[in-house]
Order: structure tokens, then C-alpha cells, then sequence
């Protein structure tokens, strides 16, 4: 396959990639209009924060893979991919503890005003008396807005700290989740009238979606305590930066940031920008997944996905439909004949039963195969019986897909 790599990931994702005869073409310098242009040929495209248009889909002519080398696909015109049959895949998970040790950097950095005493011993001005006054954040309370990947290693290290953690309820969160934020002593609240009044600090970690743009508004930070601390290193356009400028001056609000609203895309600009320059501010250049740990679990984890989408199993895609779609899936474990799916499938279309997906999985010795089918309409208990009542199927269950 031929792969195009528009941003730098490690240099052993390329040596792995062309050791199992991939052909790579690295071109980290390019630009995101450029892409359109220069997508044609390849298979695969990797991109870090890199935008991907539609124009990008629209001019690719045998473009099958998009791979996020990172977490956040916003980047990505994933609803375009999809229409066009192009996967997108990201690495979830993968640089969630470099995001959380910068983000708790940038917590003590706010604390102690490190910056700014770096900035006066660098000038040579000792000034032990205006930096002695810091809070501390022992016993203090810290809300994770977002308990993903990186909410939940941010809460751990916060606990490490002694600090109280707040975050919101969330229905279906899984039982391992529920279990580790009982393990860190997490209390939650119904609401963010009940958790910003009580945090002195608020950490964002979720991703850029229409639920979450614009989410830290003037009425979100009028609700957070006067000379709190808001830190965002998820998406810039998670805060409304005029709202956040005046409550660092009117609040007495401190932030630290490493995403900003109109960052540039590339990896070196002139950039100004009103909120990175304001003293109640430390910010950094989109650095939370910039260690070489986090860097090198995503070299390895841009080669899996390759190797799964050469076995045809490629992981992490956002943009498939969720794993179940319709109203029930039919699971039928049957003898791996010729005509066994075609009389299972012709039965389910007489029944005006839609099939939504299905997989067929061969069991170790090739006898036996199980057929998971996600059907769209109302499955009776005379039709499991009727497809049980065939010689070559071995067994027949249905269970409803729960769509909330
Ligand atoms: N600064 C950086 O370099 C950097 C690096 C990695 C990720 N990020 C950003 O951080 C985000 C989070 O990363 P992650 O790896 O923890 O992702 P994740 O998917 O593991 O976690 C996101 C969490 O947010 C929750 N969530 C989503 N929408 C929500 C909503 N409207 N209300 C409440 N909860 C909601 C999800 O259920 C999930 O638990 C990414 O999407 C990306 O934008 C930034
Ligand atoms: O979503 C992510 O993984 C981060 O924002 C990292 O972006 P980067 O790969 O451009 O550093």
C-alpha cells in the first residue's frame, strides 16, 4: 500500500511500514491545502493535527484510510470521509498520560507563577517576596469535565495530589470506569451549577463536538469561584476566549492552556493571540501529546491499524455506524456449508426483515461458523424457531439492540 504521511510521527512507524513492503512517502511540511492536490495514489493518509478538508476525500481517487495519529479527529471532515467510503481511525488512549502530566504541570505552573519567576531570574531580578504566594493544592478541589483517557489519568495524578476531585454523573459509564472513580474517591453531581461553584480549579478533556463548543461561556464562568483556575488542554473552541478574557480580568480567574480557538495548524507561525499573552495565563504550543513516550506508542499504534486494515479488521474507526445498528441482532451458529447464510438471509427477507450488518466468523477447524446479524424489524420467536429448524444451523438466539 502506499502511505502519505502529512505530519512527523515516529521514524520507526515508516521503518516498520516499509519492512512489511508499504511503500511511505513522508512530507511533514505539508500544508492542508495541499493535500487535495497531492492525495491522489495513496491508500493511506496519517495526519496529526493536520486539517482534512472534503475537498481532500472529493480529489482522492483510491484514498481507503484516514489514520488520526493522535486522539482528537475534529481536524477531520469525517461525515465526508464516510460518504465516501474512506475509514477514519484515531488513536484513542495513546498519549492520554503526556496530555495529563502537562496539564497538571500547567496546574503548579499557574499555582507558583513559574513562568513569570523563570522570566525574573532570567532577567536577573530576585523576587522571593511576590512569588510567595501561592495557594497550594493540597485539599483543594479540581472538577474533570470529560472522564476519558485523559480525564481519568488527570483525576489519578490530581488524588496523587491531595486534591479533592469533583466530576459530573454520566448514565452507562462502564463498571471499570464506575470502579475507578470509587477507587479515587471521585464525587459526582447531577450538574454544572452543583460542580463549578465547588472547584477550585476545572479541567476540560473532552473532545471538540456540538455538545462541547462554546461550552465554557460567560454563564459557566460566572459560575466558578472568583481566583479559580481553568485549565483546558482539549480543543480551543471548547472556551469562548472574549468570555474567558474578561473573567481574567474581572474574576480574577487564572487559566492554563495549551489549545486556543485559532491556533495555527502548522508547526511553526507568528501568532498572536490576547489570551496566550495575558499575565493571568501560562500557556503552551499544543504540546500535550508531544513526548517521545506518547510519540512513540503512536508510531506503533499508526502500524496496527495498518496492519488490521490489511487483515481487513481495522480498529478505532469513527466514522463506521456504532458497533450494533437496527433493533435486534440475530446470532446464528451454524455448519460452514455452501447455501447455509443464503437460505438464513432469504428467510429474513421473506419475514421483510432489513439487514443493517452482519459478520460470519469461522470457528478454528473450519466445521463450524457464527453468523452475527443486525436486522432492522420485529424478530418473533416462531422465526428463531424456524431458522433453528434448518439441519446445517447448529443454534439460533436474539437479543435487541438497546439504542440509547
Ligand atoms: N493537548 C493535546 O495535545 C491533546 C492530546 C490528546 C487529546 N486532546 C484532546 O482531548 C480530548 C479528550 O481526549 P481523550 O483521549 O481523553 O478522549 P476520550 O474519548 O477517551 O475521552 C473523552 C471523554 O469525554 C466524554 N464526553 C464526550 N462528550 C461529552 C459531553 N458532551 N459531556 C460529557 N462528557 C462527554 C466521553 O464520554 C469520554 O469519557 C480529545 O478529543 C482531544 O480533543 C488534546
Ligand atoms: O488530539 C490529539 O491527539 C492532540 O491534540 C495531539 O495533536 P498533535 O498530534 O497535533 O500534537
Amino acid at each position: 500500500m502506499r502511505v502519505l504521511f502529512a505530519d512527523s510521527v515516529g521514524k520507526s512507524t515508516v521503518t516498520d511500514l516499509e519492512a512489511r513492503g508499504h511503500t511511505c512517502v513522508v512530507e511533514p511540511t505539508l500544508q492542508a491545502g495541499d493535500l487535495a492536490a497531492r492525495v491522489a495514489g495513496f491508500d493511506v493518509l496519517v495526519v496529526r493535527s493536520t486539517k482534512v478538508g472534503a475537498e481532500v476525500f472529493e480529489g482522492a481517487d483510491r484514498l481507503a484510510l484516514v489514520i488520526r495519529a493522535g486522539a482528537g479527529t475534529n481536524t477531520i471532515d469525517t461525515a465526508t470521509a464516510a460518504a465516501r467510503g474512506v475509514l477514519v481511525a484515531n488513536l484513542p488512549g495513546r498519549n492520554a498520560i503526556a496530555v495529563a502530566e502537562l496539564t497538571l504541570g500547567l496546574l503548579l505552573a499557574v499555582d507558583r507563577r513559574i513562568v513569570d519567576g523563570t522570566v525574573d531570574l532570567r532577567a536577573g531580578r530576585w523576587d522571593k517576596k511576590s512569588y510567595s504566594a501561592a495557594q497550594g493544592l493540597y485539599g483543594a478541589t479540581i472538577g474533570v469535565l470529560g472522564l476519558g483517557s485523559i480525564g481519568l489519568e488527570v483525576a489519578q495524578r490530581a488524588a496523587a495530589f491531595g486534591m479533592h476531585v469533583m466530576a459530573l454523573s454520566k448514565p452507562g459509564r462502564s463498571a471499570r470506569t464506575t470502579a475507578r472513580l470509587e477507587e479515587l474517591r471521585v464525587r459526582t453531581v447531577e450538574t454544572l451549577e452543583d460542580l463549578l461553584p465547588a472547584c477550585d480549579v476545572v479541567t476540560l478533556h473532552l473532545p471538540s463536538s456540538p455538545d462541547t463548543v462554546g461550552l465554557v461561556d460567560k454563564d459557566f464562568l460566572s459560575l466558578m469561584k472568583p481566583g479559580a483556575v481553568l485549565l483546558n488542554t482539549s480543543r480551543g473552541e471548547l472556551v469562548d476566549e472574549d468570555a474567558l478574557l474578561e473573567a481574567l480580568d474581572e474574576k480574577d480567574l487564572r487559566a492554563g492552556l495549551d489549545v486556543y480557538a485559532d491556533e495555527p495548524g502548522s508547526g511553526q507561525a507568528e501568532w498572536t493571540s490576547r489570551l496566550a499573552q495575558h499575565p493571568r495565563v501560562v500557556g503552551t504550543h499544543h504540546i500535550g501529546a508531544s513526548t517521545q513516550q506518547a510519540q512513540d506508542a503512536i508510531a506503533d499504534g499508526v502500524v496496527e491499524i495498518v496492519d488490521a486494515f490489511v487483515r481487513g479488521e481495522p480498529p478505532h474507526c469513527v466514522n463506521l455506524t456504532p458497533s450494533r445498528i437496527g433493533s435486534s441482532t440475530l446470532t446464528v451458529r451454524h455448519l460452514d456449508r455452501v447455501g447455509v447464510l443464503a437460505r438464513v438471509l432469504d428467510l429474513l427477507s421473506r419475514k421483510g426483515l432489513n439487514v443493517e450488518q452482519m459478520q460470519n466468523r469461522v470457528f478454528r477447524g473450519g466445521d463450524a461458523a457464527v453468523a452475527t446479524i443486525d436486522v432492522d424489524g420485529v424478530v418473533t420467536d416462531d422465526l428463531v424457531a424456524e431458522l433453528g429448524a434448518s439441519s446445517d444451523v447448529l443454534g439460533v438466539s436474539s437479543t435487541t439492540i438497546d439504542s440509547a
